[in-house]
């Protein structure tokens, strides 16, 4: 793979045009705004009340090796996010935050059933979201940042609603909405579950994806894939246990690595995340080195900027630095991304031709 023409570093990571399609609402706030939403909203049960110390208990309590443990902490972000003011505050800051980080194209995603403990309808959540997104995007285009929004709606795995947030999402695609996931605790609940909601966005040819292959393993994506109908995989990391590497380096791929390789499944890979959740060991042995060198369709994402404390830069960053990637090879994931996006054709093509390939130019090889 490729070196560097400029310098690698956080400033000119920052600089060049990045994709991000799993990035959760909930797990992005800033821990200032955490501490404010809560005392304007009475909401008593956050572990510290200074800014640092709250943003250090947010990562040190996800890094917790388990991903039930891990999304024990959502219990505080949802906790100060019941009314329409504070979502539209978080929505907005999360678009002013991707965009200093050089995002241009983001699909950030919630769930809105955990935000009706005070009496707000679904409607009400999505469109106070909306109105987020559409200020963020308006003060990001005061300071010259150009970035584009697209809302995933999540269903929670361990509820029962998974076809009414479809109705949902479908209800909203006109508006912002462009796709529907799966979310919340993996094991002991298959996607299978939810199959009413997927037949009714399959029917409404919405768009559709999946956690799956994070914390359970290659019989979630099997699902996920084949009884769902998913078109990405949230995480998809264990699609590696389908992949055997003999001990003189040939690798030889199993039916459901093939077929996630030869129909381009995107994987959201989200590094940092699955380090604290336990799906990986460390950065290093992480699967998205084979994966990217297998040429499976990787895409790289930050999961929860909050509780990972990372940016789509740093999660960059700590990739070319682990796995020596280049301007190159950055590029790369990032029309990776922008080619599985739930955006529509030609607005996918506009912005890899009029934006992300411009951005990199100085910094790839001809
Ligand atoms: O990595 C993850 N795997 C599964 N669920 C997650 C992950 N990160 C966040 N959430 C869950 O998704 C909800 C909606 O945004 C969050 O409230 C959290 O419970
Ligand atoms: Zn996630």
């Amino acid at each position: 793979m490729t070196s560097e023409t400029p310098s690698m570093t956080l400033e000119s990571l920052r600089t060049v045009p990045k994709v991000l399609l799993h990035d959760h609402l909930d797990g992005g706030l800033r821990p200032r705004t955490v501490l404010e939403l809560a005392e304007a909203h009475g909401y008593s049960g956050l572990p510290s009340s200074e800014v640092d110390e709250l943003g250090k208990w947010f990562r040190e309590a996800a890094d917790s090796g388990s991903l039930e443990s891990y999304l024990e902490t959502f219990a505080h972000t949802c906790g100060v996010m019941q009314t329409e003011d504070a979502l539209v505050r978080v929505a907005a800051e999360a678009v002013e935050d991707l965009a200093a980080d050089g995002v241009v194209y983001a699909e950030v995603r919630y769930a809105p059933e955990l935000f009706v403990e005070r009496g707000l309808s679904l409607e009400a959540v999505v469109e106070a979201v909306q109105a987020g997104f559409a200020e963020g995007e308006r003060r990001a285009a005061k300071r010259g940042k150009f970035i584009r929004m697209g809302t995933l709606l999540c269903a929670m795995r361990q509820h029962a609603r998974a076809l009414e947030i479809a109705e949902l999402a479908v209800r909203y695609r006109d508006g912002g909405v462009v796709g529907f996931d799966i979310a919340g605790p993996e094991a002991g609940f298959p996607p299978t579950r939810n199959l009413d909601a997927f037949e009714y966005l399959r029917t409404n040819n919405a768009h559709f994806t999946i956690h799956a292959g994070e914390a359970f393993g290659l019989a979630s994506i099997w699902e996920a894939i084949q009884h769902c109908g998913a078109e990405r995989l949230g995480h998809g990391v264990r699609i590696v246990d389908d992949i055997e590497t003999g001990p003189d380096g040939t690798v030889r791929l199993g039916r459901l690595a093939a077929y996630v390789r030869d129909r381009r499944i995107p994987l959201e890979i989200c590094p940092s995340s699955n380090v604290q959740t336990g799906a990986a060991a460390s950065i290093a042995e992480h699967p998205i080195g084979l994966l990217a060198r297998l040429h499976f369709r990787v895409t790289v994402n930050t999961d929860n900027r909050l509780m990972s404390g990372c940016s789509m830069s740093s999660e960059f960053a700590a990739l070319a630095e682990t796995f020596g990637y280049g301007w190159d090879d950055l590029q790369w994931f990032t029309i990776n991304a922008m080619k599985s996006a739930f955006l529509d054709f030609d607005q996918r093509l506009d912005l890899i031709n009029n934006v992300i390939k411009p951005g990199y130019a100085p910094f790839v090889s001809a």
